[in-house]
């Protein structure tokens, strides 16, 4: 997960290969609940870690469920209908999907056993609208207590003492705002039925109907039949009496269909060499989102599918401008209003009021958004209208908000791609708080930029050259967490390079010795550790003496040659901070940010000796003084790549500066680069 305040993306220009995607959070969290209130054991398989998920399982924790992981799976002990605690305060962040069902479940379990809750989330939560659920569940005599704003969490469910809770009449629920509240009631009223059955009556027309239908099958796969008026379906649905939830043993949550939009999205747009592969959700899902895959249809996308795999390639090009009633797909279609900017005339998609209310006003966050990329966006009440811009010269790029809403964050990142080879302006877009993806996808931009592909130009490289223990790695590594970049540490190249003529008792001298060693070097990262041929060398090549060997070994031409495509290869998206004595002058020569780190001799030798003493390694000052001195000597003075400044480098001396001071200095130019 890119946990950083902005991810630049570059421009891409296709896609392809093979993504599997995470649970679907819809089924994630539905799961999680009727296996919280069953009796006895689930075991889910395949769910969604994310935030929502997680604030579910907090809730389900604090309820007195038993959760136990085992690798992959997750293993829920249910209540089995009875309050093991009878108070609690559960935080729920934005996760809609655990506010509702838990407030109807708690409200129930409340009034017939006599228990007291507290539901409440982040601000936005308060913000979203509760009180049709609220007033359905007072039907019954549950009580609750709204203990902010009438209509919006936070609430208390329950006053602790038993109440009468009714049955005989239906209950009656909107259903024109938001399925959740239905779906809440459909999951939670299987507790009330021990006496007689309850109907549920919808007033008004039911919306996102898809998610009633998810609500329903998983009820049934835990044992709770719903029964439903044959002439009109969403009118009412009827729970037996004597309703228990029965665990299914095990069960498997689908990949989430709504995800797959965004790579639906990127067949259409990119897939023009190889198509992208889904994995996890396909064209047998039980989530209305898979019917996305008609709309991308109709823009012209070519969609093949089958049981758990949807493969997407681009066919009509440019897309078709379409007209939907998007009521069936609400989630998904926000992604057709990312992908009407690469399409031929006007996009309108109609019925889609419940944008306003999710994690943002989607509505008229999407058109904000879609404007700075040039776009021409009409929105009412419960419709937006997209028209591209006129052509490619038109295109901007910007600096997209994403309003703590992940689908925000993942529709725009569709936004970078550039579908004509070479067409400038390229296209790239700056996503604010990447992170937010967490709440159903915490790596879609990993899997984005696993299946993107670039002009190698267009993907940006820093270059931070200078002698030794100037502080180049450290400056290095924390811009490229601060940006969420890939980090070349060549020097570490030339190391493990000394390491082996070491193992291998070559001789340091013999180029062409080295050269073949250099070339066949088997040098992994892995979590902030290096492995040489399968071995743990991290502590070895960090030793002076390996520096000193990999300084000696570096002047043969034919070892920096050895060495030159590997480093190459670091160049990946979304962009790369690379660290050494050449990267500015032969490695990345058109890098468009060069730094060249300078300080004092005697500033860096007595940093090498603080770093080393701080690691526990012997170290005297005035031979590293010596040895630093031979060191520059030999860098700067060698025939091939010797060490100097490129013309174009930004020159910094940080002998007077904290690390912090160096690392905004790098930051402020480069923001400057690339305006
Ligand atoms: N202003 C500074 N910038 C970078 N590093 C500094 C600074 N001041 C002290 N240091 C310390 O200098 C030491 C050497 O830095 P390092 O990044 O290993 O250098 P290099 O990669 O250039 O050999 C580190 O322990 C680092 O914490
Ligand atoms: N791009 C690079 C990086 C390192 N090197 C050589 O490799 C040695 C070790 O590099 P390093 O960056 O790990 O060394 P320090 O600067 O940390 O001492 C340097 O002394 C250089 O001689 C190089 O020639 N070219």
């Amino acid at each position: 997960m890119y946990a950083i305040p902005f991810l630049d993306i570059p421009p891409l220009r296709s896609a392809a290969g093979r993504v599997r995607l995470p649970g679907s959070k819809s089924i994630s969290n539905r799961v999680l609940l009727l296996a919280g209130l069953a009796a006895g054991t689930t075991a889910v398989h395949d769910l969604l870690a994310s935030d929502d998920t997680r604030v579910m399982l907090a809730a389900l924790e604090a309820l007195g469920c038993g959760l136990r992981r085992d690798g992959p799976v997750l293993h829920v002990t249910g209540i089995g209908g009875q309050l093991a605690a009878k108070k609690a305060k559960l935080f729920l962040g934005n996760a809609g999907t655990a506010m509702r069902p838990l407030t109807a479940a708690l409200a129930v379990l409340a009034a017939l056993q006599g228990g007291e809750f507290e539901l409440s989330g982040v601000p936005r939560m308060h913000e979203r609208p509760i009180g049709d659920l609220v007033d359905a569940l007072r039907q019954l005599g549950c009580p609750i207590q709204y203990l902010g704003n009438a209509g919006y969490p936070p609430l208390r469910v329950g006053n602790g003492r038993l109440a009468n809770v009714s049955t005989r009449e239906a209950v009656r629920v909107r259903g024109d705002v938001s399925s959740q509240f239905l779906t809440a009631l459909l999951l939670a009223l299987p507790l009330a039925t021990s006496e007689r059955a309850i109907t549920i009556a919808v007033d008004g027309e039911l919306i996102s109907k898809p998610y009633i239908e998810i609500t329903l099958n998983l009820l049934a796969r835990f044992g709770i039949d719903v029964e439903r008026d044959a002439a009109d379906p969403y009118a009412s649905f009827t729970l037996p009496r004597g309703s228990q939830y029965r665990s299914p043993g095990d069960i498997h949550v689908e990949a989430d269909a709504s995800s797959a939009s965004y790579f639906v999205a990127l067949g259409a747009l990119a897939g023009t060499d190889a198509p992208v592969r889904i994995e996890g959700v396909g064209l047998d899902s039980i989530q209305g989102d898979i019917r996305f895959v008609d709309a991308a249809r109709a823009m012209g996308a070519q969609v093949d599918g089958g049981a758990g795999w949807l493969e997407v390639r681009r066919g009509t090009w440019p897309l078709k401008a379409i007209s939907l009633d998007c009521n069936h797909i609400p989630d998904a279609a926000m992604t057709l209003a990312v992908m009407a900017l690469y399409a031929d005339g006007t996009t309108r998609l109609t019925n889609i009021a419940s944008w306003r209310v999710k994690e943002t006003d989607r509505i008229a966050a999407m058109a904000a958004e879609l404007r700075k990329m040039g776009a021409t966006v009409v929105e009412g009440a419960d419709f937006i209208e997209v028209t591209p811009p006129a052509s490619p010269s038109h295109w901007l790029s910007g600096t997209i908000r994403t309003y703590d809403d992940h689908r925000m964050a993942m529709c725009l990142s569709l936004a970078a791609f550039n579908p004509l080879a070479g067409a400038k302006p390229a296209r790239a877009v700056r996503i604010l708080d990447p992170q937010c993806v967490a709440k159903t996808f915490p790596d879609y931009f990993e899997a984005l930029f696993g299946l993107a592909r670039v002009d190698v130009a267009d993907v940006p490289v820093i270059t931070i050259d200078g002698p030794t223990a100037s502080g180049k790695g450290t400056l290095a590594s924390e811009v490229a967490r601060r940006l969420g970049y890939e980090l070349l540490d060549s020097g570490a190249l030339y190391r493990a390079t000394a390491l082996a003529v070491q193992q291998a008792g070559a001789d340091p001298a013999d180029a062409a010795a080295v050269a073949a060693l250099a070339a066949q070097l088997d040098l992994r990262f892995e979590a902030d550790r290096a492995f040489l041929a399968g071995q743990d060398v991290t502590e070895s090549l960090r030793l002076e003496e390996t520096g000193n060997l990999a300084s000696k070994v570096s002047v043969h031409p034919a070892v920096r040659q050895a060495l030159h495509g590997l480093q190459l290869a670091f160049r990946r998206l979304p962009g790369l901070v690379a660290d050494g004595r050449d990267m500015g002058t032969v490695v990345f020569p058109a890098a468009p940010l060069k730094v060249f780190l300078t300080a004092s001799v005697e500033q860096r030798a007595a940093r090498r000796h603080s770093q080393l003493i701080s690691r526990g390694i012997p170290a005297n000052i005035d031979s590293l003084l010596a040895d630093l001195r031979m060191r520059d000597e030999r860098d700067q003075n060698r025939a091939v790549a010797p060490l100097k400044p490129a013309e174009d480098a930004v020159l910094l001396d940080n002998s007077g500066m904290s690390i912090d001071e160096g690392v905004e200095f790098v930051l402020e130019a480069w923001d400057k680069r690339r305006m």
